[in-house]
């Protein structure tokens, strides 16, 4: 089964996790898009939800395959977020952001009772770290915010190199209107010491280290879809 195809098998079954009159988080990237348009199927066929989009792409799908919006001023507490990773480990602790969402991403999943991560096999790993955390940050400071975070992963027997995430010749700027800063430091042994300094450092917004949010991942891979639930 080619990519594309698994990634619709794990959104066609994360659909069943979606119940009537539910309030949901939906995420962003190219699996979460399969879900919308299956979901807009759904939706079209009489099933009554609201959601609460993302990111602006993930608005703008919603729209086209008729799925009604609402807003966490409106809606501030989700029955379900279902989402994309870039990776994920057995306690179904995530890198997420590769798409640029992180932070209306975590905002959206904290405010849910539940999250659901969907992916394809090759998002698993042992480790979180293969993926670059991407690292949401403030445009005003930039260096010094770099200087800080390296600062942080050395202190935490992290190397690796950190870069200013671009679209083209100019910096990829966020839908919060802030750059992003994917930092490379290979395996991350200790993610939650990781998430707590990098919170200490001013400049940063947001990281991509989704500790304890997702309690199922719906993973699609050559031998059918699993679904797998975190430990408490
Ligand atoms: O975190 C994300 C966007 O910020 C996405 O969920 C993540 O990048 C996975 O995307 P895809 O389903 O295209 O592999």
């Amino acid at each position: 089964m080619d990519a594309r195809s698994l990634k619709i098998e794990a959104a066609r079954a994360a659909l069943a996790h979606v119940k009537d009159g539910m309030r949901l988080g939906i995420g962003t990237g190219s699996t979460a898009e399969e879900f919308i348009r299956l979901l807009g199927e759904r939706v079209a066929s009489g099933l009554t939800v609201i959601g609460v989009p993302t990111s602006e792409r993930t608005a703008e799908s919603c729209r086209r395959f008729g799925i009604p919006l609402t807003t966490l001023d409106e809606t501030p507490e989700l029955d379900l977020t279902i989402d994309g990773a870039d990776e994920f480990d057995p306690e179904l602790n995530l890198i997420k952001g590769g798409g640029g969402a992180l932070l209306r991403e975590k905002i959206v999943a904290a405010a849910s009772k539940s999250m659901i991560v969907i992916a394809d096999e090759s998002k698993a790993v042992d480790a979180l770290g293969r993926f670059p955390l991407p690292i949401e940050v403030n445009q005003f400071g930039l260096g010094a915010t770099e200087l800080a975070v390296r600062r942080v992963a050395e202190a935490l027997g992290l190397e690796g190199t950190i870069a200013l995430r671009r679209r083209g010749d100019a910096p990829f700027v966020t839908d919060g209107g802030h750059f992003i800063l994917d930092a490379s430091f290979g395996r991350i042994p200790d993610p939650s010491a990781l998430s707590g300094r990098l919170f200490c450092v001013p400049g940063v917004v947001e990281h991509g280290l989704f500790l304890k949010l997702a309690r199922i991942a719906i993973v699609a891979g050559a031998d059918g879809v699993k679904t797998i639930h975190a430990r408490d």
